[in-house]
């Protein structure tokens, strides 16, 4: 059985947003999307034009101002040094300008970028935990993670990078070419020449550099991915002696991309030369005709001067552009993979508000109805064809079965991680489809044979991070299932941090832990799905004994390989092939002599074996 996780509460995503239509028009209506998150932010926005054209200007009118010095004062052998200092405060004042408006435009832009990938992030997260499970069925847990991690890192890059590079460069870009037309046309025209040179020049590299650092990222994320891989199974590598076999695997990956970073590396210096060289030989052309006509009295030194330091800063703005071009492709389509997820709806939905019919846990009785219902992961090849069962309040019972009997599946549909294709699922009555599903998760109660547990204290792993849990609360649960001696036994008792998963405890503590867990939440019905497979005798023993207190008063639904576990039930099922093929106690199950009997006896040879 898939991992079974809790889902509830109804489709969610960001608002305004189109459903998902897959293929050409999917990444404008994504790029759309996301810039809807933007919005709010419109107000920052301006202010950052604003701050960006200032600073610009200011760092634009510098050269303009030693031009003035050169051609007005110095050319004209002027002794009039109180024009001079004038000209050195505007310029000191204008490097201020910049200095600070670049300081507020990054600053706000920063603000609005991490506040706008912070809202995605959230919403991202938000809207994943509300899926349904047969969306984690198809997704792997992997490329959400890369979702949610770089996909939105990489959105950020955009809102702070592309954007402004977008805003600034382009401005600078515009601006510089004003000033140039403003002192010099004939100049400004050959400078305007020499631009296509650069852009094909720019495109051709850019799209080679893109593939390398594609190349480079995908090497290094498979490079990744393995060693997450052998760290997780660390235990089996050291177990089959694979250390070699996996260190020749891994240098194998290593070297791909170590290939595939020098590469990148190699052919981003020659780019950003071949940039230097083109902007050098621009530089020497205008200093060839300026200088000329300058010589020919036709052109002021103090304007060659500017036009020089104009020329210099004008590959700058064109090389960003063009390189943020790259992160833009890529923030296309994280933006498009991110849209695609907000736009999936839950399969599992909750009833509308009006149609809802809300069961109180205090209140409920523990009747469960399966009304003949039919069910397949794939609809076209149903898991349980058909089954009708009836479940009095209060009673337990065990399911048995070969492994792939449907048995889990049963157990997911009561949860209603999945919905049923034909028929109902009603407790006490009420179809569940009818129940909103936070409340249908406290109704009803599921401990699994791993049970997950957080990084976190122990104390937070009962009460699942609720704070309206007391500590006193807590500590009674676990008294009751007989964890608390375990507990008091850790070096910081309740407040003993897990690391991830628990894996500082055994399978036993953990489990100990999941039912205090359940004890606390209360539920009215209760299930273990193999709660006790991977349990030694003694802590089995333990656990059954919390069991027995944990399901007094509820209706209790335990599935288990170890016949044991369950022989003491009111009712067994037995399941085979998403049917169930016999029930009743064991004593009658015996009495009949047929599949049951048969379990039976294997687990008795296997007991005696052993
Ligand atoms: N998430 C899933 N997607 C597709 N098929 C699934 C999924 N989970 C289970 N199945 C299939 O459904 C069938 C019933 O599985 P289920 O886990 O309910 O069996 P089970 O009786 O609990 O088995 P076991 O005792 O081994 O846990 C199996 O054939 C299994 O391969």
């Amino acid at each position: 059985m898939s991992s079974l996780t809790h889902s509830s509460a109804s489709a969610g995503g960001p608002k305004n947003t189109p459903p998902a239509q897959p293929g050409e028009g999917s990444k404008l209506n994504a790029f759309r999307s996301i810039l809807t998150y933007a919005r709010p932010h419109r107000l920052t926005f301006l202010g950052i034009f604003f701050c960006a054209l200032l600073a610009i200007s200011a760092d634009l009118l510098q050269p303009y101002l030693v031009s003035i010095v050169i051609d007005k004062h110095l050319a004209v052998g002027s002794k009039d040094m109180s024009f001079l200092v004038q000209i050195g405060i505007i310029y000191s004042v204008l490097a201020i300008v910049s200095f600070a408006f670049t300081y507020l435009q990054n600053n706000l832009l920063q603000f609005a970028g991490q506040h706008i990938v912070a809202r995605i992030r959230k919403d991202l997260f938000g809207h994943i935990s509300k899926l349904s499970m047969s969306f984690f069925d198809r997704f792997h847990i992997g490329s959400l993670v890369t979702n949610v991690s770089s996909d939105t890192e990489t959105i950020s890059q955009f809102f702070t990078q592309v954007l402004l590079s977008l805003i600034r460069d382009g401005m600078m870009l515009i601006l510089i070419l004003f000033f140039m037309f403003q002192l010099d046309p004939m100049l400004a025209w050959y400078a305007v020449l020499i631009l296509p040179v650069v852009a094909v020049v720019a495109i051709t590299f850019r799209t080679y550099l893109r593939k390398t650092y594609q190349e480079a990222r995908s090497r290094l994320s498979r490079l990744i991915a393995f060693t997450a891989e052998n760290l997780s199974g660390m235990f089996l590598i050291q177990a089959f002696h694979q250390e070699k076999e996996q260190e020749r695997r891994f240098a194998e990956q290593n070297e791909n991309y170590f290939t595939a970073n020098v590469r990148q590396i190699r052919s981003n210096v020659i780019f950003n030369r071949t940039f230097d060289i083109l902007g050098n030989l621009a530089l020497v052309l205008i200093v060839w005709l300026g200088g000329r006509a300058a010589l020919n009295m036709e052109l002021q030194v103090g304007v060659l001067y500017a036009f020089i330091s104009y020329i210099r800063q004008f590959f700058q703005p064109i090389n960003q552009i063009t390189s943020q071009w790259n992160t833009f492709q890529s923030t296309t389509v994280s933006m498009e993979r991110l849209w695609r997820i907000l736009n999936t709806q839950p399969e599992v939905k909750d009833p509308d508000p009006d149609q809802a019919k809300p069961l109180k846990t205090e209140e409920v009785q523990g009747r469960i109805d399966f009304e003949n219902i039919t069910f397949g992961y794939d609809p076209s090849r149903p898991v349980i064809p058909h089954m009708d069962l009836h479940i009095r309040p209060g009673e337990m019972v065990g399911i048995v079965g070969t492994t792939g009997a449907g048995k889990s599946t049963m157990i997911a549909l009561l949860n209603r991680f999945y919905d049923v294709s034909k028929g109902k699922v009603l407790i006490d009555g009420i179809d569940i489809r009818e129940i909103p599903q936070e409340q249908l998760h406290r109704i009803v109660g599921l401990i699994q044979q791993e049970p997950f547990l957080f990084s976190g204290s122990i104390i937070d792993n009962v009460r699942l991070f609720r704070e309206d849990v007391s500590r006193e609360q807590v500590m009674e649960a676990c008294r009751f299932v007989g964890a608390h001696p375990m507990i008091e036994r850790l070096s910081d008792g309740y407040d003993t941090k897990l690391s991830e998963r628990g894996s500082g405890l055994s399978a036993g503590e953990r489990q100990l832990i999941s039912f205090a867990r359940i004890m606390v939440f209360q539920p009215r019905i209760l299930i273990l799905d193999e709660a006790t497979a991977n349990l030694d005798s003694h802590t089995e023993q333990l656990v059954q004994e919390a069991l027995q207190s944990v399901s007094r008063g509820r209706t209790t639904l335990v599935i288990a390989h170890r016949l044991s576990t369950v022989m003491h039930a009111d009712r067994i099922l037995v399941m085979k092939d998403g049917e169930i093929v016999e029930e009743g106690s064991h004593h009658q199950l015996m009495a009949v002599g047929g599949y049951y009997q048969e379990l039976y006896h294997h687990a008795l040879q296997a007991g005696a074996k052993e």
